[in-house]
């Protein structure tokens, strides 16, 4: 009915915006108006809880040969106690977290160990506590 050339120009004939291109211009619309996403939990209410919530929670990195001793000693001694461990170089809050901790604890370096909420401290301390017959106690508290 129109020439080729004609026809392809028609506003009705135009493609549809295809969903990927719908997400695109969402975010762009989101962004002019500094729309967030709902927030995700806090560093400080991530460790919070994780120190009030769980029996053993160790900050790591899972490199730190400190930190494979702490775990190795938790794992050996304890293994019928559920340990949670953070492994901070593996997470993108990791630097947040150690921060929070220094504030929290008053030690910046890993493992940073916390046991019925107490806090215990590194990778020496937590030896020195076993040695000693208080970590068991505190264990199972
Ligand atoms: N005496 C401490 C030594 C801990 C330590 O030196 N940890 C190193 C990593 S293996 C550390 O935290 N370095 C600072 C950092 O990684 O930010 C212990 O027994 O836990």
């Amino acid at each position: 009915m129109f020439p080729r050339a004609l026809y392809s120009r028609l506003p009705l004939h135009r493609p549809r915006p295809s969903s990927s291109s719908f997400v695109l211009s969402a975010s762009f619309f989101a962004s002019l108006f500094h729309i967030q996403p709902a927030a995700s939990m806090s560093v400080k209410e991530l460790v919070d809880s994780a120190i009030a919530e769980n029996k053993i929670a160790i900050f790591s990195k899972s490199w730190c040969p400190y930190s494979k001793k702490a775990k190795a000693l938790f794992a050996e001694e304890f293994p019928q106690v559920q340990t949670t461990i953070f492994e901070l170089d593996e997470r993108d809050d990791g630097s947040a977290i150690q921060e929070y901790l220094l504030k929290v604890s008053g030690q910046r370096t890993v493992p940073n160990i916390f046991v019925n909420g107490q806090h215990v401290g590194g990778s020496d301390d937590v030896r020195a506590s076993f040695n000693q017959g208080k970590l068991a106690q505190l264990v199972n508290a």
